[in-house]
């Protein structure tokens, strides 16, 4: 865990009569990994009646995410508040298909009552965590689906810690495959496992929703009671516990970028969250981070394929930008408002070793040990050294559960402000 101490110098619409930025978006999907918002609306203007949230599903490879995830939209559109969104339609890059498993996150919206969701459907097979984390980094609260047949497995330890470290405060539980299980102790067993797990890692273990049933009779439209009612009892458990956070809406303008796509014709989009502030069409920017600071102006918003006059915290969009190449737009880098926040290659540092028992090392490391850092939504490599001054800083080790303060050089500069994470 890393806190920045200190910054030393250290519709029919919008683009009228064309389809739709977003679409275009959904069919470029270059190089896989872009924020890939739906192209299924049901409105051509975003309708702001109900507050949005951004949650999304994580946990253990094949314990039943992007089956769930399918579940959601499909028991969620036979009450009105979701198009259908299929499993194939979720995981369906060609070694998605051929190999069974998550590796892009992806992103579905669904209506509840009372809120509007955007859901990203993480990657639980552990070589694409990088993945898990940009998509956990976008969340105001998650969805962690554990399976009854293997109960926590060790993603699900990790995804539990770097939920955490991303900010979420509030996850619900969903223990899935219950189909399989005739043992009702080993399902008591199951939830008393990650009632103790939550708590490990600061979560509120006691008091946290735990739904048990099964994805796939949900969407497979059979037994009822541990399928659909399920899915009614998990969403309704995200719209009492899970906790809108609040939106920085009096800030400068910031989103980090998630990704970028060119619409011939049209221009560069870039996507992201919002993290604080709003823009409206017409508003000037500056992309930031990997090199020069370009200054440019948003010429139109869309989300999850409606057009908006104004995005603002919380919200995922695509921003069309002016006089940008789409080679000029990337991972990591920052939409925002002028002269708010600057780049930064080198700086200080807080830093917090986690313990191999919280996930983290086993080892000591010493000076100019390189892991990979991730601020926002860039992932950059970093060379930590001991600060100016430190008695043998050739030689000195920093232990698994150490507090220290080092000094972070990164290969490239990046969005930087005191107190980033
Ligand atoms: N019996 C049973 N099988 C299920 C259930 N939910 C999911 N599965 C199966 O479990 C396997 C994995 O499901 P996925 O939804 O792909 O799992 P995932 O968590 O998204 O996997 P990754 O994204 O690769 O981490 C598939 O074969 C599903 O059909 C369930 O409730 N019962
Ligand atoms: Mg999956």
């Amino acid at each position: 865990m890393l806190q920045l101490a200190s910054c030393r110098a250290v519709s029919r619409s919008l683009f009228s009569g064309r389809s739709s930025l977003l679409s275009a978006y959904a069919r470029q999907r270059v190089g896989g990994a872009l924020n890939e918002i739906t192209k299924r609306g049901y409105a051509e203007v975003f309708s702001r009646k109900k507050p949005h949230m951004n949650i999304g599903t994580i946990g253990h490879v094949d314990h039943g995410k992007t089956t769930l995830t399918a579940a959601i939209t499909k028991v969620l559109s036979s009450r009105g508040g979701a198009k259908f969104t299929d499993y194939s339609q979720i995981d369906k890059a060609p070694e998605e298909k051929a190999r069974g498993i998550t590796i892009n996150s992806s992103h579905v919206e669904y209506e509840t009552d009372n809120r509007h969701y955007g859901h990203i459907d993480c990657p639980g097979h552990a070589d694409y965590i990088k993945n898990m984390i940009t998509g956990a980094a976008q969340m105001d609260g998650a969805i962690i689906v554990v399976s009854a047949t293997d109960g926590q497995m060790p993603q699900t330890r990790e995804h539990l810690l770097l939920a955490r470290q991303v900010g979420i405060s509030r996850l619900v539980v969903f223990i899935n495959k219950v189909d399989m299980i005739s043992d009702p102790e080993m399902l008591e067993l199951v939830d008393m496992e990650m009632r103790d797990l939550l708590s490990t890692y600061n979560f509120d273990g006691e008091n946290t929703p735990i739904i048990m049933g099964s994805a796939l009779a949900a969407l497979e439209g059979r037994d009822d009671k541990i399928g659909a009612e399920k899915i009614v009892e998990l969403t309704e458990a995200c719209d009492t516990w899970l906790q809108l956070p609040p939106r920085d809406l009096e800030k400068p303008f910031l989103m980090p970028i998630e990704g970028g796509l060119s619409i011939s014709g049209r221009g560069t989009v870039a996507t992201g969250r919002v993290e604080r502030g709003v823009a409206t069409k017409g508003t000037d920017v500056e992309i930031i981070g990997y090199g020069s600071t370009l200054k440019t102006t948003v010429t139109g918003i869309e989300m999850f394929h409606k057009e908006l006059d104004r995005a603002e915290a919380g919200d995922s969009m695509g921003a069309l930008l002016r006089g940008i190449k789409r080679e000029q737009i990337r991972r990591g880098q920052v939409l925002a408002a002028p002269g708010s926040i600057k780049a930064a290659k080198k700086f200080l540092a807080q830093l917090y070793v986690l313990t191999k028992d919280e996930g983290g090392r086993a080892t000591p490391f010493v000076s100019n040990y390189r892991p990979q850092c991730f601020i926002r939504t860039a992932d950059i490599t970093v060379a930590l050294t001991f600060p100016e001054g430190t008695p043998d800083a050739d030689s000195k080790m920093v232990m698994p559960g150490d507090n220290v303060e080092m000094v972070c050089s990164l290969v490239f500069d990046i969005a930087l402000e005191v107190g980033s994470r």
